[in-house]
């Protein structure tokens, strides 16, 4: 522990918001993530990038606590995800929130329901903190009230993710997860909902982690960029610095980025 002038210990350095270590994911025989490592620290927007299939959402979902890695740890808060104890798992994971691919939705459940769902699974809320707290989601992802009482077939793909966004934001988490968040939008939604994002994990002061295809989304979005190619992250860094990167793929993908931001 370092000193301070007054030789008053400073508190230690706060953990990574989200760590892998050493993680080997398997299938049968099929090996998809190999001695893979990531370090996220706090307040950052990490993309990750890598080819079709080379394992993006399985990652994504061992760090959401959906699935365990074969082998290898993940890390939230410094806390080791898979080896706590059912409860205190159960809390760690209230301190994240993830948008899946297409929002998720459960299509039978109004828009508020949709929102109060993991609200209400943590029994800790009556009914009226629920309203409350709803309807402040709702008015964060720049909803209406009204929307409230729809149904996920009566919303536009835009409203469906800023539905399963403001889901992803009900318990207030510390980390975002995003997975392709403007996949199917078309550009003028797809811009506005990477406005809308980076405007609340301003205001929330939140670590964002997501995947994207995306060239635009990328480069409005990412701090740095993790970068999944042969079986773990070859790099995680700057755009800029990506273009010092000599991999294939980054080659191949840096062109796409050089192309778009001469465009632009
Ligand atoms: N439960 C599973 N059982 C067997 N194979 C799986 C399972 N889940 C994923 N896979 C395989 O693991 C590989 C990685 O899948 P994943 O969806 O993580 O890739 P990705 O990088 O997100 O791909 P994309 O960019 O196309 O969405 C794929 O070959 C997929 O078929």
């Amino acid at each position: 522990m370092s000193e301070t002038p007054n030789n008053i210990p400073s508190p230690p350095p706060a953990p990574p918001v989200c760590e892998a270590r050493n993680v080997w994911t398997e299938f049968g025989d099929v090996v998809i993530h190999r001695d893979l490592n990531l370090v996220m620290e706090r307040g950052e927007i990490m993309a990750l990038v890598g080819g079709s299939g080379s394992g993006k959402t399985t990652l994504l979902r061992h760090i959401v606590g959906l699935t365990e890695p074969s082998r290898g740890d993940i890390l939230l808060f410094g806390e080791n995800l898979h080896a706590l104890e059912r409860e205190r798992r159960q809390r760690l994971m209230t301190r994240l929130g993830m948008l899946f691919q297409q929002g998720a939705l459960f299509s039978a459940l109004s828009v508020f329901d949709n929102i109060a769902f993991p609200l209400r699974e943590l029994k800790q809320f009556d009914e009226d903190t629920i309203h409350t707290l709803v309807m402040h989601k709702l008015t964060l992802v720049e909803l209406e009230p009204q929307h409230a009482s729809l149904l996920p077939a009566q919303l536009s793909g835009g409203m469906i993710k800023r539905v399963g966004l403001a889901r992803a934001l009900a318990l207030e988490p510390e980390l975002l997860v995003l997975d392709e968040p403007t996949a199917g939008l078309d550009p003028d939604r797809s811009s506005k909902f990477v406005a809308l994002i980076k405007q609340i994990k301003q205001t929330l002061g939140l670590t964002v982690l997501f995947v994207t295809h995306d060239i635009d989304t990328l480069i409005a979005m990412s701090d740095r960029v993790a970068v999944l190619a042969d079986k773990h992250i070859i790099t995680a860094c700057s755009l800029q610095a990506l273009g010092e990167v000599d991999h294939p793929f980054v080659t191949n993908f840096f062109q796409g980025i050089h192309a778009r931001m001469e465009r632009s």
